[in-house]
């Protein structure tokens, strides 16, 4: 069979759709996939490397737009839906689905036009605007979290969870960890364009730390813009630090973490709690209905990860939430124990069946 994965742009939209292709493949070596994205998003620069087909079509959102910019997007979708057609004819998919991002719904949209099967999955508690309106057209939709069902049809919707690729599930299920000697190692990650505010938050920590920072096992993703700057913060304080701008190999990051401070997007919760990861969330604040801070509180009332508002996030305060869990590793394990307990592992095999047996 034949699959097109359309959609991407961020990394929250584009790895559960590896996770996908992955279960796909891995059920029959006839089985095929395709991916399409667009130029500008994370899609164009990762799924090559890792040996996926990728076409590109043009797209790109609307919302808050001036009515000039809104014509040259719709435009733009027009473009991308003719491109889709194409690309259509000549893959000849037998199911689309769209793991959300600008790509997905020109594709999705020509694949129904064409009589192909089309589904979607939604990886937040609030899906967007796209998804709600995709919805009422596709064959079927999967959603990560209960809350999500309110939005959609129920008679076409199931709940699977939030795909995680298989590299970081294995990681999971091999219990690799972690803690080498006296060290702790904390992994710094803000989803996956990084995040400037966590990123001068921990290098505002430092100074209040004392002592303790010389047991530190740093990794820290910046993003691509701040890999310098932060850099040279932790080496100008004296602080041993691995800097990317991303990282590649996402599992061997967790393995080697005994505490984790991240955002609270969908598929970084999806991951924390397969690899059974204390956290510190700091969610970010302008995400589309809050969601990253609806994300972090399912955790945090669960005793399953905490919580630092943007609006409370000092340096200080900081250092105190970090000091505190590697004080308390009781805590961190209890932390570990109740994430672990929230994993979903079967969302990529759950999607797969599904879409198989609709077809
Ligand atoms: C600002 C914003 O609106 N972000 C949204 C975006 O987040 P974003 O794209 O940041 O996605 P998530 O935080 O959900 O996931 C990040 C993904 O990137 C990977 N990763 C991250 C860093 C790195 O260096 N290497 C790497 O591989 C992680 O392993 C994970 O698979 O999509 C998510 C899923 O729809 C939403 O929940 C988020 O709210």
């Amino acid at each position: 069979m034949r699959l097109i994965i359309a959609g991407g742009g961020t990394g929250g939209h584009l790895f559960p759709g590896i996770a996908v292709a992955e279960e796909f493949l891995a059920r029959g070596a006839e089985n095929e996939v395709l991916f399409v994205g667009t130029e500008r998003g994370i899609e164009a620069r990762l799924l090559p490397k890792l040996g996926y087909k990728l076409e590109l079509i043009s797209a790109s959102g609307m919302k808050g737009m001036g009515t000039v910019k809104k014509l040259l997007s719709a435009g733009r979708l027009l473009y991308g839906y003719s491109q889709s057609r194409k690309i259509l004819k000549t893959f000849k998919p037998d199911l689309v689905l769209g793991v959300g991002g600008y790509a997905s719904a020109p594709m999705l949209l020509a694949a129904r036009g064409m009589g192909i099967r089309t589904f979607i999955h939604e990886q937040n508690a609030a899906p967007g605007l796209t998804n709600k309106a995709l919805s009422r057209v596709v064959d079927g939709i999967f959603i990560s979290m209960e809350e999500a069902a309110s939005f959609f049809p129920g008679k076409n919707t199931q709940m699977t969870g939030n795909p995680i690729r298989k590299e970081i599930l294995w990681s999971f299920q091999e219990q690799r960890t972690k803690t080498t000697g006296d060290t702790f190692g904390l992994l710094v990650f803000g989803g996956s364009a990084g995040a400037q505010r966590i990123n001068s938050a921990m290098l505002e920590a430092i100074p209040h730390l004392g002592e303790v920072k010389s047991k530190l096992r740093i990794t820290h993703q910046t993003g691509e813009k701040d890999v310098a700057r932060v850099r040279e913060g932790y080496q100008a304080q004296g602080v041993q630090a691995q800097v990317l701008s991303f990282i590649d190999n996402m599992s061997a990051a967790y393995g080697a973490a005994d505490l984790v401070l991240c955002r609270a997007g969908a598929t970084t919760i999806a991951e924390v709690t397969a690899c059974g990861k204390g956290c510190i969330f700091i969610p970010y604040p302008f995400a589309a209905d809050d969601h990253q801070k609806k994300n972090a509180e399912s955790l945090v009332k669960r005793d399953a990860g905490r919580m630092i508002l943007e609006e409370d996030l000092t340096g200080e305060h900081l250092a105190a939430e970090i000091l505190n869990l590697m004080n308390h590793p009781e805590q961190v394990a209890e932390l570990e124990k109740n994430a672990r307990s929230l994993a979903q592992l079967d969302a990529a095999q759950a999607i797969v069946a599904a879409m198989v047996v609709k077809n």
